[in-house]
Order: C-alpha cells, then sequence, then structure tokens
C-alpha cells in the first residue's frame, strides 16, 4: 500500500492516544512469564509487541518473530532457560542478517545449549532450555545493548543471580537502564557501576499491576509534525516528565527546532514557537537511536543543516538505516553524507516534490518522512510498514487533518 500524503493547512491541532511503549511492554511481557503475578496496563498494540505475547503464551516448536529485535534477543534468553523446552526462533529477512552471536556466547558462558540453524553468528537459532546456575559472564557492549536486557530480564530467576561484565563503549544505555529499573519496579536489586551490572535472585514477586507509559519514539513524530506546522497545540496522553525512555530526550532536542513541551498530569502538549531562530543542529544520539530519522527529516523541513554522531547501530537496525537516509533524502534534494556513524544534512531550502519515498521494511523510515507532507506533497511506499511499532499512525496523522490517500504510483 502507497499512499500519497497532503495537507490544506498547517495549523495542527488535536489530542492522541500514542499507543504504549513496545520497549516496556515488551521487557513486561517477558517479566510477566515469569513472575505470572504481574499484571499489565496500556501495553504496546504494535506487530512486535503482539509476536512477543504469542511467542511466551505458545507452545510452538517454530516460533516466528517476524521483524522484533527485541523479540528475538529477550525471547533467546527466555528460552535457553526454559529447562526441557526446545524451540527454533525464526524471523524476517532481515532478521537473519541481525546478528546474535555476542547474547548466545554469553548465554553460553552461563551452560546455555543453542546452535544456529544456518548461518553462524545468526538467526535462526535452535534453543535447548536448561537449568543455568552460572552466574557471571563477559560480553562486548557497543552493538546492541538489546543483548545485555536479554540477559537481565531472565536474571532474578536464575538460582544465583547474575554479574554481566561490559566490554567497550557501552552503547544505548538508557535501554539498559530502563530494564533495571523495571526489574526493580518489582523489587528485585539490582547495581550497574562502571562496567559490571548486578542482578540478585528473585524467585517471587509481590502481585502488582505495571503500567506501560506512551511510546517515547512514537512522539518523536508529532514534534517533527510541531517543528514543521505553522502553529500547533498537539497534546499526547499517557506520557510522564520523568520517563524510563530514553526518547524523551526529544523535549530538550526538539526545543532548539523551536517546539515547547507542556506536561500537564498525564498529557504533553507540543506547541511550535513564534520567531524561532533556527541554528545548525549538533547531536550525538548513542543513548538514542531510533530517533536520528526523525531529527535529520526535521533538520531537511526546517531548511536546516545538522551533523549526528554516535549512529553506529543504525546499520543493523531494521534496514540499513544510514543507507536509506542517504538515498531518500537525497531523492528530495537533500544534501547529505553519511559515514559508518554519522551524518550531515547541509542547509538547503529546495524540497522536491510529489517524491516516492522507500521504506526497506523499516516501520522508521515511513513516520519520519511523513511530517514532510505540511511541506511538499509525498509519497510513502509500503506505508503498512508501520504496525511494526505503531498500528494507528496514518489514522492519527489523519485526526491533525492530512489528506492520506491510496495511490497506484
Ligand atoms: O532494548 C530496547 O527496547 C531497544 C534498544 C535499542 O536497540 P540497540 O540497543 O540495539 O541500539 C533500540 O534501538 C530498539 O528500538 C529498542
Ligand atoms: C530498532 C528498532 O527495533 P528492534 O531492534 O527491536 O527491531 C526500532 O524500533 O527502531
Amino acid at each position: 500500500m502507497n499512499l500519497l500524503l497532503q495537507t490544506t493547512h498547517s495549523n495542527l491541532k488535536a489530542e492522541i492516544a500514542v499507543t504504549g511503549s513496545k520497549s516496556e511492554t515488551n521487557r513486561l511481557l517477558l517479566l510477566q512469564a515469569l513472575f505470572p503475578n504481574v499484571s499489565l496496563a496500556n501495553t504496546s498494540n504494535s506487530d512486535d509487541s503482539e509476536v512477543m505475547q504469542k511467542a511466551l503464551k505458545g507452545n510452538e516448536e517454530i516460533i516466528d518473530i517476524h521483524h522484533a529485535g527485541t523479540a528475538m534477543r529477550f525471547l533467546t534468553a527466555y528460552f535457553a532457560v526454559q529447562e526441557g523446552r526446545e524451540v527454533v526462533l525464526t524471523g524476517s529477512a532481515r532478521m537473519h542478517e541481525r546478528p546474535v552471536k555476542i547474547l548466545v556466547e554469553a548465554l553460553e558462558q552461563l551452560g546455555a545449549k543453542i546452535s544456529y540453524e544456518k548461518e553462524v553468528g545468526y538467526p535462526p537459532i535452535r534453543i535447548r532450555g536448561q537449568k543455568i546456575t552460572a552466574s557471571k559472564v563477559t560480553l562486548a557492549a557497543n552493538v546492541s545493548s538489546q543483548y545485555i536486557s536479554a540477559l537481565l530480564l531472565i536474571a532474578p530467576k536464575l538460582e544465583n543471580g547474575l554479574e554481566l561484565v561490559l566490554e567497550g563503549e557501552i552503547t544505548s544505555v538508557p535501554y539498559i537502564k530502563m530494564t533495571l529499573a523495571l526489574l526493580n519496579d518489582l523489587d528485585v536489586k539490582t547495581s550497574f557501576e562502571g562496567n559490571i551490572i548486578k542482578v540478585f535472585p528473585k524467585q517471587e514477586v509481590e502481585t502488582k499491576e505495571m503500567t506501560v507509559e506512551s511510546d517515547w519514539s512514537s512522539a518523536s513524530y508529532f514534534f517533527s509534525l510541531a517543528a514543521l506546522s505553522s502553529q500547533s497545540s498537539i497534546s499526547l496522553t499517557s506520557y510522564k516528565e520523568t520517563s524510563l525512555q530514553g526518547d524523551s530526550a526529544l523535549v530538550d532536542i526538539y526545543k532548539k527546532m523551536g517546539v515547547e513541551t507542556q506536561f500537564e498530569g498525564n498529557k504533553i502538549t507540543l506547541t511550535k514557537q513564534k520567531d524561532f531562530k533556527f541554528e545548525t543542529i549538533n547531536l550525538e544520539l548513542n543513548n538514542t537511536p531510533d530517533i536520528a530519522q526523525t531529527i535529520v527529516v526535521t533538520c531537511l523541513g526546517l531548511g536546516i543543516g545538522c551533523h549526528l554522531t554516535g549512529l553506529h547501530t543504525l546499520k543493523i537496525k531494521e534496514t540499513d538505516r544510514l543507507e536509506a537516509l542517504r538515498i531518500e533524502l537525497t531523492k528530495l534534494g537533500a544534501n547529505i553524507t553519511v559515514t559508518n556513524d554519522s551524518l550531515t544534512l547541509i542547509a538547503s531550502n529546495n524540497i522536491n516534490h510529489n517524491v516516492k519515498i522507500a521504506t526497506y521494511n523499516d516501520h522508521r523510515m515511513a513516520m519520519a518522512f511523513a511530517p514532510l507532507a505540511l511541506k511538499v506533497p509525498i509519497i510513502i511506499e509500503n506505508a503498512e510498514v508501520v504496525s511494526k511499532s505503531y498500528p494507528d499512525f496514518w489514522e492519527d496523522m489523519k485526526k491533525l487533518g492530512f489528506i492520506i490517500s491510496e495511490t497506484e504510483v
């Protein structure tokens, strides 16, 4: 499905209930499987959370998690400790290119039995669940924080808890802190000092309802819309001023792009500042990789330049996001260069009309480019990809007055 996005005005006003954080949901679904007296509210309706839920509830031998990176990594750890159960974890063609070796080797250090069905280091993998008593493991921390979160999530149920020694520069740190914070909410004791993380054993937890905060990565598209609007009052519900999600850094980042965020109860309201003086944006995004695409597209729409660094993990996500951005932004007329871990956009006021944006099976390519419809009519190819994290995205865009129609071209 290709969608043509257009608008007749750029004064944006609506209240939108963004779905729950997929990162929090997928952690909590796993914790709920370990501790059944935990209940959940405001969970994500994303495909990634649905496959996670299905995998944990079902009894299949072959489990297909499609494009869901967190599900792949978290379930690898989960099934490694399900004594007597044997499963094959598989996924989409792209998932077969997303590395899991660091996690598999860490689990093997602990005594897990995992083998590769096809290429060494990549899914699909066969996991034979074991009882694990070892409690110390060393692993590289510079490729994906999801390996670390996966180990931390199963740690309280290990007889002797877990000590992780992290090697190299630690990437995507807020996601590790989110995992630890959710464990702490269940009264699991943890520590994170320097490059050592400890989780202490806990076999049972008190009955508790955990409410998932709405997804900040999904909110990024509304920050971008507010920045590119002539006027805006966009309210988003179920957000907190003190968030577990690193992407809440959007509040400070978009202040530099003329968006003011007001917190009121559990709601945020995004307003466009009048007569804002824009400057080139320089950001290090190692802590917030998922909002890089949103930010660079906003900069193009605003006609300002940016230099974004700390992006090495983008190459192994749903697609090589640096390459995808280079190709699609170039189609729009942008002057962009990328390296293995950075991106530079030169300021320009020209954006080509009616460009067809390819989305590379990446939800964030579709959603990050959508706000440009405030500047030029734009076509988003395979727009259904948004369901990986935000199935209602196009409906929510319509609430802001966008005219969205299917197109054959
Ligand atoms: O733990 C998580 O929920 C996530 C961690 C990040 O991945 P990396 O640690 O691989 O950068 C992020 O990009 C992903 O969308 C979700
Ligand atoms: C990278 C992402 O997800 P995952 O790694 O879980 O597939 C994302 O949602 O941007």
